[in-house]
């Protein structure tokens, strides 16, 4: 099974190649979770597209070898560490960002968690630990950022990463599915409330992305037959995701907020005629 492309559902082809490459000149970009998976393909994108880019996450292991791999395009960098389920921590990330690359005018929330499990055996401490990391710590960054943002008077795009689990439920993700569920209206509510600022909010919604983390989330290896589900016969990879968040985060997509904009293969169309 052809995972990076098919015939009918080639790959995505790399951001440089499908936009003009200084698109998001003058942009200073954070994305939480930046060090690994979709993040570090969404912030080498960013970088290549003219952007400063700021990644965060807990572990600084993560991040370093991506801060490379940004100024090696020739932008700016900042990595930081940050645990996002506790709010002075992301309070402390904002500052150190903006003290190293300018005012922030584009947020990804990108930073999530889940495991797979029966909800009769999540704990209350499993089930915070991941909805904190979700729902808790996008919207304590959208706060802090979204804050300054009005302070600095010039607008700016927030970009929060949903999951098709949470549009229909999903067998054993109830804490990511209600999570995820959450994030999408926070950044419809965003989107309403700081259009006066000039402040768009939207949600990027992945289906199933081949990603380490996913493959810790099911416990190893994605079953294929998940496959059966997806309409592109293939799951998706992290730079299927890219394109989206270029897009929320440019001129683009300067009409557009409160929207939500599934990334998934068809995933979540019918696969029967009834
Ligand atoms: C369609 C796909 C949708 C979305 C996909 C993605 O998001 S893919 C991206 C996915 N990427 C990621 O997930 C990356 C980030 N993920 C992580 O850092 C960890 O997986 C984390 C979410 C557990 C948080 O770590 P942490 O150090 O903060 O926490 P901790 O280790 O201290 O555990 C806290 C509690 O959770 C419990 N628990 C844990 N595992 C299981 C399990 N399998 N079963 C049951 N329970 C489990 C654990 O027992 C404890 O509860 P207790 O015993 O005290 O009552
Ligand atoms: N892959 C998929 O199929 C899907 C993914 N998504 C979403 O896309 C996003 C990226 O996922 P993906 O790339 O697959 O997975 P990863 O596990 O690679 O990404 C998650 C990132 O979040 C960071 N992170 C986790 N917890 C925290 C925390 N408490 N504070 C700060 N950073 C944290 C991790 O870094 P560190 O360990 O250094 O903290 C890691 O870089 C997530 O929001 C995920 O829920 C949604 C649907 C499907």
């Amino acid at each position: 099974m052809a995972r990076e492309g098919t015939e009918h559902w080639p790959a995505t082809p790399p951001a440089t190649a499908l936009f003009a490459d200084d698109l998001l000149d003058g942009e200073v970009a954070l994305i939480t979770g930046g060090g690994t998976g979709i993040g570090e393909e969404i912030a080498v994108a960013y970088a290549e597209l003219g952007a400063d880019v700021a990644i965060a996450s807990r572990n600084m292991d993560h991040l370093e070898p991506v801060a490379e791999r940004i100024e090696a395009t020739g932008q700016s960098a900042c990595a930081t560490t940050v645990d996002v389920r506790e709010m002075d921590r992301v309070e402390e990330m904002v500052e150190t960002v903006t003290d190293e690359l300018g005012d922030i005018t584009v947020l990804v929330n990108n930073a999530g968690a889940n495991f797979v499990t029966p909800t009769e055996s999540l704990s209350a401490n499993g089930w915070r630990s991941v909805v904190g990391t979700i729902l808790d710590g996008t919207a304590y960054c959208s706060m802090a950022v979204g804050e300054r943002m009005i302070e600095h008077g010039e607008g700016g795009s927030i970009i929060s990463m949903g999951a098709t689990n949470s549009v229909n439920g999903a067998p054993y993700h109830a804490h990511s599915g209600a999570g995820k569920a959450g994030v999408h209206n926070l950044m419809q509510t965003l989107g309403a409330e700081w259009a006066k600022f000039g402040i768009r909010a939207n949600t990027i919604a992945p289906g199933i992305i081949e990603t380490e983390g996913i493959a810790g989330a099911v416990g190893g290896e994605l079953p294929e037959m998940l496959l059966e589900e997806i309409h592109a016969d293939r799951f998706g990879q992290p730079a299927d995701c890219v394109p989206l968040a270029v897009f929320l985060a440019s001129p683009a997509a300067n009409y557009v907020t409160g929207a939500y904009y599934s990334a998934d293969g068809g995933h979540l169309l019918p696969n029967v005629p009834f």
